[in-house]
């Protein structure tokens, strides 16, 4: 049985966790972490002393869905007691990726900007269609709520560097006036509205047709399944870094 903590726990993925986790007998959220004490699904919510918390609840995995502020000094409660961290939170800086880079060195640690299965599928299958259609225009979009901070999504981000490793496309994010495809240019675009979960499109056009992959979540049910899953993986595992694609893949 992993026991898991949830940072953000009050938040719509933090809900949504504990939620989905309370169906499953491989695991149990033993306590969440956020801005306010509290409870949610009769889980305990703390909102200081994290790294006590971790020990005094015996964690094995900290699933965190909140903001990068939040995560690293979450991390480093994770350094201090020994606990392996799932992050879900996008929107990091380059600095704040490499600060991740730096933890994983004394714990395991599994980020993955988007925790569906069809999201890795879709990442595997748009690398193939960009090598295949070494030509083609590339035009990349996302939709989401409107209750979201961070732009372009984590997963568009993550889409566009499967795109960079295949070819060196350049980002123009959004188009406005006189404003031609210009080179080898790929269109980022990104629209919040509703309560949409999650969509995500690439399209490559040329030679008279048009290839569209796209994928949509229907209940943020799916992040939280993969995101679990990741925790039971990750636990016990070495100090390190890990992909999503091989909890996938197991
Ligand atoms: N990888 C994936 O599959 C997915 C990733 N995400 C990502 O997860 C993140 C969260 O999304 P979502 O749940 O919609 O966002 P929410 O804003 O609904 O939830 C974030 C929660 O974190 C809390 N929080 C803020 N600061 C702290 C802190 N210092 N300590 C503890 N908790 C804190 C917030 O509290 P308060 O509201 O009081 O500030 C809030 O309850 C985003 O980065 C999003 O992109 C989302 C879905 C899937
Ligand atoms: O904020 C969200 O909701 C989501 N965020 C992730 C992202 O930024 O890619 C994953 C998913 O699309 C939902």
């Amino acid at each position: 049985m992993t026991r898991i903590a949830v940072n953000g726990a009050a938040g719509r993925m933090g809900q949504t966790v504990i939620e989905t986790a309370a169906d499953r007998d491989d695991l149990e959220v033993v306590v969440g972490f956020d801005v306010e004490a509290g409870e949610v699904d009769g889980v305990p919510v703390v909102a200081e002393d994290v790294a006590g918390a971790l020990a005094e609840h015996g964690v094995d995995v900290v699933v965190d869905f909140s903001i990068p502020e939040s995560t690293l000094p979450l991390a480093e409660a994770c350094v201090e007691a020994g606990v392996g961290l799932v992050v879900g939170t996008t929107g990091f800086s380059d600095d704040g990726l490499a600060d991740l880079d730096v933890v994983s060195e004394s714990v395991p640690l599994l980020k993955a900007t988007n925790f569906s299965r069809g999201i890795q599928v879709l990442q595997r299958t748009v690398r193939e269609a960009v090598r295949a259609l070494d030509d083609y225009d590339l035009e990349l979009m996302e939709s989401h709520h409107n209750g979201k901070v961070d732009a372009p999504s984590g997963t568009a981000k993550t889409l566009l560097e499967v795109v960079q490793e295949e070819r060196d496309v350049e980002p123009v994010y959004g188009r406005e006036g006189h404003a031609p495809r210009e080179g080898d240019e790929i269109g980022v675009f990104a629209r919040r509205a509703g309560d949409i979960r999650g969509e995500h499109e690439l399209i490559l056009a040329g030679n008279d047709e048009v290839l569209s992959l796209s994928h949509h979540a229907e209940d943020r049910a799916v992040f939280a399944a993969g995101a679990l899953d990741a925790a039971a993986w990750l636990s016990g595992r070495e100090a390190g870094r890990y992909e999503f694609g091989a909890v996938v893949d197991a």
